[in-house]
């Protein structure tokens, strides 16, 4: 039999549809993602605590569940919204439906409501609170809890998915992952190192600071034939130069960069003493260890098709992105520069400082799901890495 669930928001709007997954009530930031594929990977990104999600694509589930595309050991969003959930998925390495998936993993599931609408809402309004129910059904009561929910600015949201200790990171890209590519960076033809080739074992050690990592990121790292050992998010300068790192990496993680005054800290400490590459949160925590400020976004960005212009090159990437807040360019040191420009809004969407090794992106060369156009950054770090190790 079918149930019912309902969406409210803070704006006084319901959307009533059947819920899937989990029963009871959650409330969150409500955000859209425009991705056609990648549920699996969007559903276990850690960056999403704290959100419900709807996806803009209308029918999803259709590739069912497979155990070795998640991106974190579980889910972290309030809630899931599609349009139309598939419940016969095809694909030979699916395990379980999405909605056997969410029923697991406690996560509450609602389709067969009007998902352009809700979009529509939230690009002209902005993102807003919400709440999704299947026990409370009554739209006055719903609207009312929506607006009294916390809003996701001014929340370290970090401290709720970041790991409880530090390990050695040792799984490289998947064998599906595995294709190599070659593009054109200003006339010069770049192999990218971190699609599959196995690179030799080197004796450079990368530290990555977790704060809700997605896991093809260290993937990606240890691809690079480094040592990479995970610190937990909250670890201080001491703590990372203990470990005597080549290179240090700041991942990325959910909510609003700026209450993180311990990641600000702990970054600040470690300029200029280690080559840094951030990635989305981790670059808007490098922006604010930099003196940057960060502003929220209207709605965000959360796709895996976003234009961004690379300043150097000239050349457009198309990425992959999940973020609601973004680096004030007004706000930029002298010694800070912009390297990237989302190609939509004209959002900064990469940094570098002018005098120590740091650069960072705001979206996602590591994919998981979206395109490989950028996984020339990973191999940017290395190269820095063996630059500093070489003059130092
Ligand atoms: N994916 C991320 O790291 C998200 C960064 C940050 N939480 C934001 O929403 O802007």
């Amino acid at each position: 039999m079918q149930k019912t669930a309902k969406l409210a928001l803070a704006d006084g709007s319901v959307f009533t549809g059947t819920a899937f997954g989990a029963d009871g009530e959650v409330h969150g930031e409500v955000v859209f993602n425009t991705s056609m594929t990648g549920y699996q990977e969007i559903l276990t990104d850690p960056s999403y605590c704290g959100q419900i999600v709807t996806m803009t694509y209308p029918q999803i589930g259709n590739y069912g569940i497979s155990p070795e595309d998640v991106e974190s050991g579980g889910i972290a969003l309030q809630g899931f919204i599609v349009r139309e959930l598939c419940e016969i998925p095809s694909n030979y390495r699916s395990t379980q439906t999405l909605d056997e998936y969410l029923k697991d993993a406690g996560v509450i599931g609602l389709q067969g409501i009007d998902t352009r609408a809700l979009v529509r809402k939230i690009r002209t309004s902005g993102a807003m609170t919400g709440v999704l129910s299947t026990v409370d059904l009554d739209d006055e009561s719903l609207v009312k809890k929506a607006q009294s929910s916390p809003q996701l600015a001014g929340q370290d949201l970090v401290s709720k998915v970041l790991p409880a200790s530090s390990c050695e990171w040792e799984e490289g890209l998947h064998p599906l992952a595995h294709s190599s590519s070659t593009h054109s960076l200003s006339g010069k033809t770049v192999t990218s190192m971190a699609e599959g080739e196995d690179q030799p074992e080197s004796s450079y050690h990368i530290v990555a600071i977790d704060y809700g990592m997605k896991w093809n990121i260290p993937r990606h790292l240890k691809q690079l034939g480094c040592r990479v050992t995970v610190l937990p998010g909250n670890c201080t300068a001491e703590d990372v130069l203990a470990l005597n790192p080549d290179g240090v990496f700041l991942s990325n993680g959910p909510g609003d960069p700026e209450p993180l005054t311990y990641a600000i800290d702990t970054i600040r400490a470690l300029l200029g003493k280690v080559p840094i590459f951030g990635i989305c949160l981790g670059h808007q925590l490098l922006g604010l260890a930099c003196g940057c400020k960060t502003f929220k976004l209207k709605f965000g960005h959360r796709g895996a098709n976003q234009p961004v212009l690379n300043e150097d090159t000239k050349q457009v990437e198309i990425t992959s992105q999940n973020h609601g807040f973004a680096i004030d360019p007004e706000s930029m040191p002298e010694d800070v520069e912009i390297t990237h420009i989302n190609m939509n809004d004209n959002t900064v969407a990469g940094l570098r400082h002018k005098t120590h090794a740091a650069f960072s992106v705001q979206y996602h060369p590591e994919a998981s799901a979206g395109p490989h156009d950028s996984h020339y950054l990973f191999k940017q770090f290395f190269d820095s890495i063996c630059e500093t190790r070489v003059s130092s």
